[in-house]
């Protein structure tokens, strides 16, 4: 283990001092592009002001073939839109440190656009060591291209032995930005029974006991998520980081796509990753409070202007732990306001 001082020493000489705080962004969608495509490329200037993250991804999905011209498309896309500007985070999915692409990626990455990407994410991150080595990687990098702001670290949560560990990846370096449960990997490295990218499955289910009639007996169907996602939620929570919700591979089932976002929101996620335009509007509806839910959280602060004693409002008992749910609901659509106009008149700010 680190010391406290030595945790926000710069690890290699001429490199940017650590984030101490995480810097305050709404990124309630990342919106996943396959930069190796011209054409879809062509069209991110156009879809950006309507997100809050992009996303040019390097890893799954990406054809091996295709790995270098995916590099090459994203320092592109990074010189073709100004995402800075628009108050839009620039990420990049690199490939896995055990593949043969990560270590030119961070290193033309940094090169060539240190100063412009916000956030790398590392997918099948399986414990701390993996984040010590490319904190360590990205300072000696950055120190040598002179980049002047840290480039903060997102992990993926897709192996059983990354859940394992989660508590020591949430803390394992001030560059760590948050957490994403990848459930497509997850479920291959747990030898799950499915085929899908996320959501539930029929046939994960309660079922009440029979019934001395013979009537039907009701079954519902439950989350297979849920034990994972509370770990990684509850370890990010812990450690001041994000947790997100990933991917949603059914496309073509917005219901689905809405109901598994929302559980997120709920559980306290900060967003989830967009994979096709049309899952865009779905992740910003769900992962900005409901404007009469906000309008209710105010009303219990201004019941408590100190945060502190009882009060009753509509029938409902409001207390300290309550003031501080408030507190947390109407911080998040302030800073969803201070982004998004849409937002700040439904909220009244
Ligand atoms: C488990 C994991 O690792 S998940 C992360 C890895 N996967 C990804 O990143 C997938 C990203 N998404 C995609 O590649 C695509 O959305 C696909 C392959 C899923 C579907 O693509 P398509 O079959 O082309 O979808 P569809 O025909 O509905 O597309 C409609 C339009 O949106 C465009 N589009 C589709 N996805 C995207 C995207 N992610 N970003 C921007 N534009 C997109 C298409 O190019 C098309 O444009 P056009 O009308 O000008 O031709
Ligand atoms: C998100 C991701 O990479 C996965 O589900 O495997
Ligand atoms: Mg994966």
């Amino acid at each position: 283990m680190k010391t406290a001082r030595g945790f926000f020493k710069p690890l290699a000489i001429g490199a940017p001092a650590p984030w101490r705080e995480l810097p305050a962004r709404v990124e309630r969608m990342i919106h996943f592009v396959p930069p190796h495509l011209e054409k879809v490329r062509a069209k991110v200037g156009e879809i950006a002001p309507t997100v809050d993250v992009i996303l040019a991804n390097l890893e799954d999905a990406i054809p091996a073939d295709a790995k270098g011209a995916a590099l090459a498309g994203t320092i592109a896309l990074s010189r073709e839109v100004d995402f800075a500007a628009l108050g839009v985070g620039l990420w990049v999915r690199i490939n896995c440190l055990n593949s043969p692409w990560h270590l030119d990626e961070v290193a033309t990455l940094v090169e060539k656009a240190g100063d412009r990407i916000d956030v790398i994410m590392v997918p099948k991150v399986e414990g701390p060591w993996d984040i010590f080595y490319i904190d360590q990687l990205l300072a000696s990098l950055e120190a040598k291209h002179g980049v002047t702001r840290p480039i903060l670290l997102h992990a993926i949560l897709e192996t059983a032995e990354g859940v394992m560990n989660v508590e020591q990846i949430a803390g394992a370096s001030p560059r760590m930005q948050g957490i994403s449960l990848g459930p497509a990997d997850l479920a291959a490295s747990r030898a799950m029974k499915t085929t899908r990218v996320g959501g539930g499955h029929p046939g994960y289910r309660v079922i009440e006991d029979p019934h001395a009639d013979g009537s039907p007996r009701v079954s519902v169907q439950q989350d297979l998520w849920h034990y994972t996602f509370a770990k990684m939620v509850d370890a990010c929570a812990a450690h001041g980081i994000k947790p997100f919700y990933g991917p949603f591979g059914a496309i073509d089932d917005p219901v689905a796509c809405e109901q598994q976002f929302r559980n997120a929101f709920l559980m306290g996620c900060a967003g989830a990753w967009s994979l096709h335009p049309s899952q865009i509007a779905i992740a910003k509806q769900v992962f900005s409070p409901d404007p009469t839910e906000v309008a209710f959280a105010k009303r219990i602060l201004e019941a408590m202007p100190d945060g502190s004693g009882v009060a009753m409002i509509d029938g409902k008992m409001q207390d300290d732990a309550t003031w501080k749910q408030a507190k947390v609901m109407v911080d998040c659509a302030r800073q969803i306001a201070a982004k998004d106009a849409e937002y700040a008149a439904l909220y009244g700010f």
